[in-house]
């Protein structure tokens, strides 16, 4: 049994087909009476065949048309509830196979109160067709869109704009992520291109299992969520569409797994980008340009990678006391080199954040951690460049349970009392709880590992009690030695005015 869409596009051929015979006759016409009778077939064609068409083919110019496989993508989940055959297949960079529409199936479609069908066909590709374009098959398919076309208005503005928009989140949503680490210069490939390794990023972490105050994660994820949402109020400002965070806090808070639970939430991709291996600021920005839209770009350990404090060249004072500009030569030399031989400066590091640069591609995120806020220079981090500064801290009893839920499977038990008091009473970080946490015998018991936990803080409290005499001691030494050399001075003093 032949579909709607599928028998009215065979209509639609066969008339075509007619058309074109008509066409023919109509040269041996005179001219008044063939505008005439062109008036009137159309008028007929409307009457018995009401309906337009769009093709898209999969080919087009030799290559694969995007447009096809973002409507692939948008058919593919309504195949799956309607087609009575569907194609699996495996797509480049899916992280699962794709189901698609099989040849001559059909698929309809609702938008805004208009009914349209959808046929994936497929024909032979002609010799002289196939010698031009080697790369594309034999076959030649095509999607066919049928609609009345009183809703051509609709269709060919707001509903192809939408399956497009559609197909691409779907093809995101199911696409394979990455890891991209940069490469050293010297192994930069032809014309600087591939400046980056990459590797599939499978990284576990999601908001959920992040130990930290509930709160302050609900407050991340409406910031993301609103960064998500935010092309139009970016475009409206005049800003370019991304967003700066800082993660400060002690080792093994988080900020790494805080950066991954990111990444997996807004599906984006993460260039790791290590800092001591770019050799100048025009590096760095080729780097940049060489990133894609929808991803995180980190800089870890920030404070580490390059001594960034104080680079900023400070005007020399003039005889006058009034502020000389430097030797543009001096300056540019400056600007270019960095004291520990790199040349990656903080003019350089600004520049790649909010630059003019920096603006290459919309959607995106970098992200600076440090083990110490303090020691960073203030106008890499001011609001605007790091929009929002987090703190990873150590672990408290919010914290707590969320390792205790990831590592135990539990929401409650008798000794979580005691762990909290300790976890107030010292400073332990959520990577050290995890590990405690982890059964170190083969007994898996719940208690076991809570009693581990409690014994390590007590342990940690103890050494911090012990640690903070030792230092009043030290002080209190060199209080009185202070003392001593004060009253020895005073007494010299004394001497010498007698
Ligand atoms: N807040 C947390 N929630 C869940 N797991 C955590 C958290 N903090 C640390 N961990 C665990 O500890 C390990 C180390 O944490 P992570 O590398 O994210 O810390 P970090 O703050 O980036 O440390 P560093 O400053 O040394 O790079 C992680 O693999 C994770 O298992």
């Amino acid at each position: 049994m032949k579909m709607m869409g599928e028998s009215w596009a065979e209509l639609g051929s066969r008339i075509a087909g007619l058309m074109f015979v008509w066409a023919t006759i109509q040269q041996f016409f005179p001219h008044q009476l063939r505008a005439y009778l062109d008036k009137l077939s159309d008028k007929l064609l409307g009457i018995v065949y009401p309906f337009v068409q769009i093709t898209v083919h999969e080919y087009t110019g030799g290559r694969r048309n995007e447009v096809y496989a973002a409507i692939e993508n948008y058919l593919g989940a309504k195949s799956t509830a309607q087609a009575r055959r569907l194609k699996a297949d495996m797509v480049k960079n899916s992280k699962s196979f794709v189901l698609s529409l099989d040849k001559s199936e059909e698929v309809t479609d609702e938008f805004r109160g208009v009914k349209l069908w959808w046929v994936l066909k497929e024909s032979v590709r002609s010799p002289t067709t196939f010698s031009l374009y080697r790369s594309a098959p034999d076959e030649k398919k095509y999607y066919m869109l049928s609609f009345h076309r009183k809703n051509r208005d609709i269709v060919a503005g707001a509903y192809l704009s939408y399956v497009m928009e559609e197909g691409k989140a779907l093809e995101l949503k199911n696409r394979q992520r990455k890891l991209y680490t940069n490469k050293p210069n010297d192994s930069w490939g032809w014309e600087g291109k591939h400046l980056w390794n990459h590797i599939v990023f499978e990284h576990p972490a999601t908001f959920q299992t992040l130990a930290m105050d509930p709160k302050k994660k609900q407050e991340i994820i409406d910031d993301l969520i609103a960064f998500g949402k935010s092309k139009e109020y970016y475009a409206k400002i005049g800003k370019a569409w991304k967003r700066g965070y800082l993660l400060y806090g002690p080792p093994g808070t988080g900020k790494s797994t805080m950066i991954a639970a990111m990444a997996n939430f807004l599906n984006y991709d993460v260039y790791d980008l290590e800092l001591t291996s770019v050799k100048n600021n025009s590096d760095l920005r080729k780097l940049l340009v060489d990133t894609s839209s929808k991803s995180i770009i980190v800089i870890e350990d920030i404070d580490c990678s390059l001594d960034l404090t104080g680079k900023r060249k400070k005007k020399k004072k003039g005889k006058s006391g009034e502020e000389e500009q430097n030797d543009p030569l001096e300056a540019k030399e400056e600007e270019n080199e960095g004291d520990d031989g790199s040349k990656v400066t903080l003019s350089g590091l600004l520049n790649f954040i909010d630059g003019i640069w920096s603006a290459c591609g919309p959607e995106r995120i970098i992200i600076f951690t440090t083990n110490h806020k303090d020691k960073l220079d203030p106008a890499l981090i001011r609001r605007g460049r790091m929009d929002m500064h987090i703190e990873m801290s150590y672990c408290k009893f919010e914290a707590f349970k969320v390792l205790a839920k990831n590592y135990l499977d539990v929401d409650s038990h008798p000794l979580f009392e005691t762990v909290g008091r300790l976890l107030e009473e010292t400073s332990m970080s959520p990577c050290d709880v995890a590990e405690n946490l982890i059964p170190k015998t083969a007994s898996k018991e719940v208690e076991t590992c809570l009693n581990n936990l409690v014994e390590a803080l007590n342990k940690a409290k103890e050494t911090a009690r012990s640690n903070a005499e030792k230092e009043a001691k030290t002080k209190k030494v060199s209080a009185r030695r202070y003392g001593h050399w004060m009253k020895m001075i005073g007494k010299l003093r004394r001497k010498n005015e007698d």
